[in-house]
């Protein structure tokens, strides 16, 4: 058991834009700080083989094994990858350990300096902040759902995690103010204090969330693009299979309103949804609304010890231990395609890396916009973006204050929406609160507490200013936000702030290398549930998506599914697991032509 993995061997510190005020003596501003992560050097040496392709040496540091290997050894990374990872958020990092697991030589390719993209974190005057958010789905001991338990126990590791009593405190108009027990009968109950005239309305929408929820549950999840699996599952799960099957193209706000009619109440699942698709109920999948709505119950959220960061630095760590490696600022800036097939990636310093297969967890905007050079884009997706836009990104502030300022029963997860329900989804419309600490207090000194604050915020925003504009702006953005969590929850809130850090939709960009900071795909009208979203090949030969840019879409476990469905459809194409080509080309049809239909 892993006992606080990212406290006990990450010494350093990690830069997040670092804009801060209230804050003395200032803070040293750094862009890209090398820790031990950063001391990669790199030089390419001649090919022992025939191959007129590069053989890359690589000297220092290696893998991760904390990032240090025996500094100034030569160390031939070779040639023969199955599998190169573009990016190593939560989805590239369970495509790559799954693939490893199975036997597959696999490299990921980090630009940043450390893993995990927007499940990353980041150490600054003794707080350790998680760089997204801490609600944590898919890690619990039970079940076929728990993802990240299951990511993290195929490469031997496990993390102790702290659950959750209550995943979200809803703060909403007219004095609507709803804990989300982890007790579904509790949370239940609590609902229909506020909505007695509904709760028949409330007990058959989650109940049709639970039948969902079971019917995942009960299956083994692999690829949905394998067919001797999906025909398997079919065999095995019929009622199961057809449930789901019935619920693809479904939405969460139709299926409400066949049962609810308070507009209050439907306002109140519209914030359910929102908090995990940015969207609102009616354009939020109903199997995506019944995994989270339910594995929160079932499950439970619970925390990692030592922060969320840890999850990547465990899985990164397990890559490495299965034989396969990472590197680190190593940014890819293109796919290598020869005769229509991609081979391999070239980064910004030069170097090329070739592999059987190339997997990217970039998004789909930043992967065919940015890394498939000189193609027109692929019909597949046209067909993406003419259903999807990007999700606006984040405007995120991390604080630390004195812990006086919090009531002692403080929730860990907030969500606040003051005084109308039609701000939901306008930018900063609506709040989003973790205190991560109120679970692990290690995260920050003694006496201390970390808020993260988040809202959405899109780039049109934060674009023509100079840099004292800039940071000007954040400032007052900042600070309107805290002024209202200080009038809602917690008085006295600015004075006891002692540090602060701001960070925008650039922010998001530059350090998560994501288009415009996008929070991930968003439908541009009312979707057909998940129809319309791709699964993990593409129209590329050789070139494979993983991410929040596919099937099932954002989330830490929504992006562990697209990382094992990934590993699985790789395995089978290069041969390390079962597959019948004939199917594959009937049922690959087959899925293209549903999504044309979304
Ligand atoms: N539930 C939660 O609390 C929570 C918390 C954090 C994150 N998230 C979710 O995580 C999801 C994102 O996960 P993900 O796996 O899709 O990706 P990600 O965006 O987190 O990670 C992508 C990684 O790829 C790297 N990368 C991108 N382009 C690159 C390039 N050209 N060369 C090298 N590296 C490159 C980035 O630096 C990053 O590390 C989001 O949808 C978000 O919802 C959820
Ligand atoms: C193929 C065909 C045609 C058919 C077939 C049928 C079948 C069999 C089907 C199947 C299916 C499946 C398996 C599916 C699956 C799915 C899944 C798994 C899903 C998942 C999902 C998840 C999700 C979405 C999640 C999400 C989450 C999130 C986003 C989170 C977030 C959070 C946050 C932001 C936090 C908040 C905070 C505060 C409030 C503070």
């Amino acid at each position: 058991m892993l006992t606080s993995p990212l406290l006990s061997v990450c010494n350093h510190t990690f830069s997040y834009n670092p804009i801060n005020y209230h804050h003395t003596p200032p803070l040293k501003f750094q862009s890209l700080p090398l820790g031990r992560y950063g001391r990669t050097e790199f030089s390419s040496g001649s090919c022992s083989n025939a191959s007129r392709r590069k053989r890359v040496l690589v000297k220092g540091s290696v893998g991760l094994e904390e990032g240090v290997v025996e500094s100034g050894k030569r160390v031939n990374l070779g040639e023969g990858f199955d599998a190169i990872v573009i990016g190593s958020g939560i989805g590239g990092l369970v495509a790559g350990t799954q693939l490893a697991v199975k036997g597959a030589r696999v490299l990921v390719l980090e630009k940043y300096v450390i893993p995990g993209g927007s499940s990353g974190f980041y150490q600054r005057d003794g707080y350790t902040f998680d760089v997204g958010s801490s609600v944590m789905f898919g890690f619990s001991d039970k079940g076929n759902l728990n993802l990240i338990t299951q990511a993290l126990e195929a490469v031997g590791c496990r993390m102790e995690v702290i659950p959750d009593p209550t995943t979200v405190h809803f703060h909403l108009p007219n004095h609507l103010s709803v804990r989300v027990h982890k007790e579904y009968d509790k949370f239940i109950d609590e609902l229909t204090s506020y909505f007695p005239h509904e709760k028949d309305g409330i007990l058959k929408f989650y109940g049709e969330c639970w039948k969902i929820f079971n019917s995942l549950n009960s299956l083994e999840l692999k690829s949905l693009e394998e067919p001797l699996y999906l025909f398997g599952q079919f065999f095995q799960k019929p009622l199961e299979c057809l449930t789901l099957a019935y619920n693809l193209p479904q939405n969460a706000g139709a299926i409400a309103r066949k049962y609810i009619q308070d507009p209050q109440l439907l306002s109140f699942i519209d914030a359910e949804c929102f908090i995990v698709s940015t969207v609102n109920a009616l354009q939020t999948p109903m199997i995506n609304a019944s995994m989270v709505l339910c594995d929160r119950h079932f499950g439970g959220i619970n925390y990692p010890v030592g922060g969320v960061g840890g999850i990547a630095k465990s899985l990164a760590k397990g890559l490495v231990d299965q034989g396969s490696q990472i590197l680190y600022k190593a940014n890819v800036t293109s796919i290598i395609t020869e005769q229509g097939k991609a081979v391999g990636v070239r980064l910004s310093d030069g170097r090329e890396f070739f592999a059987k297969t190339i997997i990217s967890n970039a998004t789909r905007w930043d992967t065919f916009g940015k890394l498939v050079k000189g193609e027109s884009l692929p019909k597949e997706e046209e067909n993406f973006q003419k259903v999807y836009v990007k999700a606006p990104s984040f405007l995120s502030i991390h604080m630390g204050v004195k812990a006086e300022v919090l009531p002692l029963d403080t929730d860990c997860h907030h969500f606040v929406l003051e005084n109308n329900w039609s701000n939901l989804e306008e930018p900063y419309g609506s709040i989003f609160l973790s205190i991560p600490t109120i679970l692990d207090s290690s995260l920050a000194p003694e006496g201390r507490h970390i808020l993260h604050i988040f809202t959405t915020s899109s780039m049109d925003d934060w674009q023509g200013l100079s840099r004292i504009e800039y940071e000007a702006k954040k400032q007052v953005v900042a600070d309107e936000i805290i002024s209202r969590l200080e009038k809602k929850l917690f008085p006295g809130l600015k004075s006891s702030i002692e540090f602060i850090e701001v960070g925008t939709p650039k922010t998001h960009r530059r350090y998560l290398a994501r288009d415009e900071g996008t929070y991930g795909p968003m439908p541009r009208s009312i979707p057909k549930g998940l129809l319309g979203m791709p699964f993990n090949t593409t129209s590329i030969d050789g070139l494979y998506c993983v991410g929040d840019s596919c099937f099932p879409g954002q989330g830490v476990i929504a992006v562990a599914f697209s990382g094992v469905m990934c590993a699985h459809r790789v395995a089978a194409d290069i041969g390390l697991e079962k597959k019948s080509p004939v199917l594959d080309a009937m049922l690959l049809r087959l899925l293209g032509w549903f999504r044309t239909l979304a």
